[in-house]
């Protein structure tokens, strides 16, 4: 059963157990471009109690330096090198666990922040943000020039996804033997200050139906994040805790990397879903209503 935290002393002891914490972003920070209440504060009273902050999203639609654009247009506190995003993972993965040769490309199903990433790492692209593929015109493989150096697809959350994307992620599927389908993450919803919309899984999602297969999944809970947080810095496990609103992502992945894990009701997951006969077999360490809450410390 999660610990329900409330009191000052709740607040106080979490604060003493744990001097790295890792936040997620969508639903714990902010939602869309708006912050939630209190944030600022608890960041900067971590800091100020020297504890070790860290950024781990799912949100490939931005690059670690966009990322950092945002933290400073919100006023908070952050360094590029605090900030992992499933875009970077992804990237990373391509380049150091499938080490994908140099001639070789992705095609992309994903945003800016994606093709940055994949830049960074050296990793020739196409598709993505091209106009050229950001068309509703009807797609035909008539008309279509397939590029022969594509040995791998990568999909993350796309606002621009259309029928020739689709199409041609399928073709290099199908037609380049061994063309590796990768995703940067599998949630299902995202989390705006208007509400839900479908998330990055639910733009893969009619590829691995008409290809009925399973993707590589990059983002959490997959432990290659984790794996990337451990190549920049040190920290112990044990006095480390995960802060999430997703329980299939944040909360699942915190418990495989042995991490502690606070979840907050401010994003996805909802009161019903971790108490009553429907709850989740997933079950957070601890549970708060908000991150703001920790605010409590210093009143
Ligand atoms: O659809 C998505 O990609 C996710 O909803 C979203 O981006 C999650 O981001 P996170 O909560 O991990 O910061
Ligand atoms: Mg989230």
């Amino acid at each position: 059963m999660a610990a329900r935290l409330s009191t000052r002393a709740d607040y106080d002891s979490l604060l003493d157990k744990y001097d790295t914490w890792l936040f997620d972003c969508d639903g714990v920070l902010w939602q869309g471009d708006r912050l939630i209440d209190g944030v600022p504060e608890v960041l900067s009273l971590l800091r100020a109690r020297k504890k070790s902050v860290m950024f781990v999203t799912n949100n490939a639609t931005k690059s670690r330096k966009n990322y950092k654009k945002k933290f400073d247009a919100l006023g908070l506190q952050a360094h590029v090198d605090e900030v992992f995003g499933s875009a970077f993972a992804s990237a990373v993965y391509i380049s150091s666990v499938m080490k994908l040769p140099k001639d070789k490309k992705v095609y992309v199903i994903g945003m800016a922040g994606m093709e940055e990433e994949l830049q960074e790492e050296g990793i020739s692209f196409l598709g993505g943000t091209d106009p050229a593929d950001n068309t509703l015109e009807p797609f035909s493989l008539a008309n279509f020039t397939p590029d022969p150096s594509v040995a791998a697809v990568l999909c993350g959350l796309d606002t621009s996804v259309n029928y020739t994307k689709l199409s041609k992620a399928f073709y290099y599927l199908t037609r380049h033997p061994g063309c590796a389908f990768l995703v940067s993450n599998e949630d299902s919803t995202y989390p705006t200050a208007e509400g839900l919309l479908p998330g990055a899984g639910a733009v893969s999602a009619p590829l691995r139906y008409a290809l009925g297969r399973d993707p590589v999944s990059i983002g959490k809970p997959a432990g290659t994040m984790l794996d990337c947080i451990k190549a920049k810095h040190d920290f112990d496990p044990a006095r480390t805790i995960m802060v999430g609103d997703r329980l299939n992502t944040d909360i699942e992945f915190g418990k495989a990397g042995g991490l502690a894990t606070l979840l907050v009701l401010t994003g996805i997951t909802q009161e019903s879903e971790i108490t009553g006969p429907n709850a989740s077999h997933t079950v957070p360490d601890y549970v708060t209503n908000s991150i703001g809450d920790l605010r409590a410390v210093n009143a």
